[in-house]
């Protein structure tokens, strides 16, 4: 390594050895194909030049050659254990959505100050390092959409409200087997800014053991537990695929920072174009962008010597 290069990574452990630790983490739980998604969003991190390593919350299923494959991308492996809510006969809008409380783990890694959550599925595609400058205390996401079939167990699926287009199907208030009120502001917990400490870990978990659980698992108990701090941040720093399609006034694609490829069948490591809404050109394209960062070699941790994590 050139001398210009070891100066750029002294001064550069130099400024981590003071600054306040900060990184983007996402998690992993399984031996299935969510692997793929962490190298992507990996790459996508380090295209757009992103300030902060990644780090992965992996469960012990996690196969060594899957964290083999992070580490090879930069990323920090650190191993949870995973946390079950209490025993019950829910029905989760998906069976797997049980493991998702173990989400709640990165509230211990409190190495770092501050930490930005992004969901295995998800991709950056502009710079969002300035979330970490954003008010503390806050509990920054953005909105969820109900449109979907998931939500057709709640009441305002039923009735056809959703909190992105609360005027296109006003809420009854006379109905009397509804609440007077909308629910309240509701976030998706695919993408979210959070300040681990393990005063709010302890409290996190108590609340958990407390706590029925309810068909969208850990998202539904983040919606609750900060449901007083909660301050929504613009659908462009998580759009949520379904946005395309069920409001579509509220997305200008040409703005969009990072997408959540959460719809039926949008998995772009598994994307097969078949499923519903799937077959759309604007849908094609983002999982076309998705690959095209996946498939980039100039984009792996080993040859950006010295690149920022
Ligand atoms: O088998 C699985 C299922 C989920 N996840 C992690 O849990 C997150 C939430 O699940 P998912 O994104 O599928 O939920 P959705 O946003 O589609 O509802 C994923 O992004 C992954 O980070 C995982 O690692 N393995
Ligand atoms: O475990 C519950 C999950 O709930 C959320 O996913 C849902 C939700 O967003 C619905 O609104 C959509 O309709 C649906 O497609 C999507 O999968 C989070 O994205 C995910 O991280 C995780 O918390
Ligand atoms: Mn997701």
């Amino acid at each position: 390594m050139g001398p210009a290069l070891r100066k750029q990574q002294q001064q550069q452990q130099a400024a981590e050895a003071v600054a306040p630790k900060q990184a983007y983490v996402t998690f992993l739980a399984g031996d299935g194909d969510y692997w793929k998604g962490v190298v992507g969003l990996a790459k996508g991190l380090r295209r757009v030049r992103a300030a902060y390593p990644l780090v992965v919350a992996v469960l012990p299923d996690v196969p060594e050659e899957h964290r083999r494959s992070l580490r090879d991308q930069g990323c920090v492996v650190r191993e949870v254990q995973p946390v079950y809510p209490p025993q019950s006969q829910t029905q989760f809008a998906m069976a797997y959505y049980v493991i998702n409380y173990s989400k709640l783990r990165i509230w211990e890694f409190v190495e770092y100050e501050r930490m930005v959550y992004l969901d295995a599925d998800m991709q950056v595609y502009e710079n969002i390092d300035h979330l970490f400058d954003l008010d503390k205390g806050k509990f920054h996401a953005v909105m969820d959409c109900f449109c979907e079939k998931t939500w057709s167990h709640t009441p305002q699926y039923k009735i056809g409200y959703c909190q992105q287009s609360p005027d296109r199907v006003a809420w009854p208030e006379q109905e009397l087997d509804l609440p007077p009120q909308p629910p309240p502001l509701y976030f998706n917990a695919g993408m979210f800014v959070h300040e681990p400490s393990l005063r709010t870990a302890r409290a996190l978990l108590d609340a958990l053991a407390a706590t029925p659980p309810t068909p969208f698992a850990e998202q539904d108990f983040l919606n609750l537990f900060f449901r007083d701090a909660y301050a929504p941040l613009p659908p462009t720093y998580n759009l949520v695929l379904a946005m395309l399609w069920r409001h579509p006034d509220k997305v200008a694609l040409h703005e969009v920072k990072v997408v959540h490829y959460c719809a039926a069948g949008a998995k772009p490591w598994r994307y097969t174009g078949k499923e519903p809404n799937m077959e759309r050109e604007d849908v094609r394209a983002l999982v076309a962008k998705w690959w095209d960062i996946f498939d980039d070699e100039s984009l792996d941790y080993d040859k950006q010597q010295g690149a920022a994590p």
